[in-house]
């Protein structure tokens, strides 16, 4: 990480209202620090892309300012721009043109003057090198997706945005991306992503931001957020199933699951006391009996689901994918 501790992208108050009228972002304020991966998560529509877009000047904002390493995009839109590397959600495609000419033509689109050197190490690393004279439509998704990366990385951007990065893409090439994101960081390049996929950025955040209908509802360390958020469960399963949750025990944090056979009881991690105790006394005094326990803690995909849906019904407890 940068000793610079200015944020790398500074965002303030931006909206985004298309000509159609519907407002895609409300007030969204964010700094992005250097030289950490910073993931944006939100369901479709949620306004990632617009996000992103108006950060790389591809889309004007309606409000708010927005300054890339202390750049304004709209006052400064070169310079901010020369910092910034896109790698968008669609292979566009110089099919016929070969790997490196594709490389070289965009690190010139930047006024860049050539640096073969540096475009070597860019292929190198991203284990592009061998490909370097095949024509882009030669290669398979995963490799042109590494051109994209390639692309992006041309004029030695400090920013790089990664528009879902491993939609459609095999496990294994998955995991490889998640090296490279991983490499290209130590390099000094600050990550932000967007993804569908929870998992991966549960795997390689260290920040992550939860946008939901425009507006940016959370943005949290990583391990705080799974911290403050997480709930853990226990769950009983019953030696008879039950019908319906005990009167006795109406208002308790507890579920019915597994058609009536499984007694699942929610706490929060940070409370004092978890309840547990209580809880098993009552049920012996019931009658009720269980014949094994476990418990389990929400994972990051459950947290996701939970923020995303359930403050849209006015905040409900169920929290699963
Ligand atoms: N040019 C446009 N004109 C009008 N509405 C638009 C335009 N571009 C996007 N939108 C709308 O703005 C909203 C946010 O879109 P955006 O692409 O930013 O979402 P997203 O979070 O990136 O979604 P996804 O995960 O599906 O990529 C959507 O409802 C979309 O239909």
């Amino acid at each position: 990480m940068s000793n610079d501790p200015s944020p790398i992208v500074s965002i303030r108050n931006l909206g985004k209202t298309y000509a159609s009228g519907f407002t895609a972002l409300r007030d969204v304020s964010l700094d992005i620090r250097r030289g950490e991966i910073f993931a944006l998560l939100g369901p479709n529509g949620a306004g990632k892309t617009t996000l992103i877009n108006i950060v790389c000047g591809i889309v004007n904002a309606s409000s708010g300012t927005v300054l890339a390493d202390g750049h304004d995009i709209v006052r400064e839109a070169r310079a901010a721009r020369m910092k910034i590397g896109l790698v968008p959600q669609e292979l566009s495609t110089d099919a016929f043109e070969s790997v490196w000419a594709t490389v070289r033509f965009s690190r010139g689109l930047f006024g860049r003057p050539p640096n073969p050197v540096y475009l070597e190490k860019v292929l190198r690393s991203l284990s592009l090198w061998d490909k370097k004279d095949s024509k882009i439509m030669a290669l398979s998704g995963g490799m042109k997706r590494r051109v994209l990366i390639a692309k992006a990385l041309s004029h030695e951007p400090r920013i790089l945005f990664l528009d879902e990065p491993t939609a459609g893409v095999d496990v294994e090439l998955r995991r490889d991306m998640w090296q490279l994101v991983r490499e290209l960081r130590e390099s000094g390049v600050t990550i932000i992503l967007t993804t569908h996929y929870i998992e991966e950025a549960e795997e390689m955040a260290d920040r992550i931001g939860v946008i939901r209908k425009g507006e940016l509802v959370v943005v949290e360390d990583k391990h705080v957020l799974m911290r403050k958020l997480g709930k853990k469960q226990l769950t009983l399963q019953l030696q008879a199933p039950l019908q319906a949750i005990p009167q006795e025990l109406t208002g308790e944090p507890l579920e019915l699951a597994d058609g009536g056979n499984a007694l699942v009881y929610t706490f929060d991690t940070q409370a004092e006391r978890t309840g547990i105790a209580t809880l098993l006394r009552r049920l012996g005094d019931l009658g009720i009996g269980f014949k094994d326990l476990h418990s389990s803690e929400s994972s990051l995909e459950e947290i996701f689901v939970s923020l995303v849906h359930d403050e849209s019904r006015g905040g409900g407890k169920e929290a699963r994918a």
